[in-house]
């Protein structure tokens, strides 16, 4: 029988804005999306990926090669991630799986979560949602927080700077809230991509009219991962402006927090 295995490019610990307390954030390679400010760019690809890699030693640029992604079985992961209960017992944290788009390789998220909620670790997923509802339903039981992007509410504009629908996001979104889960929206905030005052206020008026209120966070543009493009050999994407400040975002945090929404800045 075939072990089964996921390809992550990479496990980061101590991690403080994925969720609540201290946790251990997996990110699962491939992703359906190609949001032109994304800051991940080493996930797009679902497989493990050899590539010139170019670095700077001094004022030379030498040219080498790196792997992206490595493969994890099951117990390979839940041991990574048991390394670290301790600081999850002693803080009220947990597993963050992000990426990427975790469901994409949803047989081993699934089983994955299993194996979390069995030894009653927190988890949280942080998602596009960009998926069928049987995929949804096969981890639902599984994720104690949903981290659910919104990244535009006007259908044409997402597919224009993600590269899909949003159709199927708001359906699946609609579908957690309506089962009860806990969501925290997260809103990345890109300057002339979906910072309009119509954006925002279809946004309002979306989570509005969800059964449960999720509380709302603003992840301001930034462009740290800029140099991974160069790194990697990836054509950048990412919007030639300057990074958000946190006070940039207040007119847009006052209007949520208006409306009895739980807000912050930056995860
Ligand atoms: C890399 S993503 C992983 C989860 C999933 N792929 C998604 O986008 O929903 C983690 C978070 O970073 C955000 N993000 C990506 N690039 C960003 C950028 N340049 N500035 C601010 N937030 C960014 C995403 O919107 C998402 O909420
Ligand atoms: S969905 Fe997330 S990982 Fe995928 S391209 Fe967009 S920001 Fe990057």
């Amino acid at each position: 029988m075939k072990i089964m295995q996921a390809i992550v490019f990479d496990i980061k610990r101590y991690a403080v804005h994925d969720g609540p307390g201290i946790r251990t954030s997996v990110f699962f390679k491939g992703c359906p999306l190609r949001c032109v400010w994304c800051h991940n760019p080493e996930s797009y690809k679902a497989g493990i990926e050899s590539i010139c890699r170019n670095n700077r030693l001094g004022d030379v640029e030498v040219a080498g090669q790196a792997e992206i992604g490595k493969a994890y079985t099951i117990n390979q992961l839940i041991s990574e991630i048991e390394n670290d209960q301790l600081f999850f017992d002693e803080s009220g944290g947990g597993v963050t799986f992000s990426g990427g788009e975790p469901l994409m390789q949803i047989d081993f998220l699934e089983a994955i979560l299993k194996a979390c909620k069995q030894r009653e670790i927190h988890t949280a997923l942080d998602t596009t949602a960009y998926a069928p509802k049987d995929k949804i339903d096969r981890i639902v039981n599984y994720v104690d927080l949903f981290l659910f992007d919104l990244k535009h509410m006007l259908d044409a504009d997402h597919l224009k700077s993600t590269g899909v629908s949003n159709k199927l996001i708001l359906d699946n979104l609609r579908y957690l809230s309506e089962k009860g889960k806990q969501i925290i929206i997260r809103f990345p905030m890109i300057p002339g991509f979906n910072d309009s005052k119509e954006n925002i206020n279809l946004m309002l008026d979306f989570l509005n009219e969800l059964p449960r209120k999720p509380e709302f966070h603003i992840l301001p543009y930034h462009r740290t991962g800029q140099d991974k493009f160069r790194r990697f050999g990836i054509e950048s994407t990412m919007p030639d402006i300057p990074s958000l400040l946190e006070e940039d975002t207040e007119w847009v945090q006052s209007i949520f927090k208006e409306s009895g929404y739980k807000v912050s800045v930056g995860g």
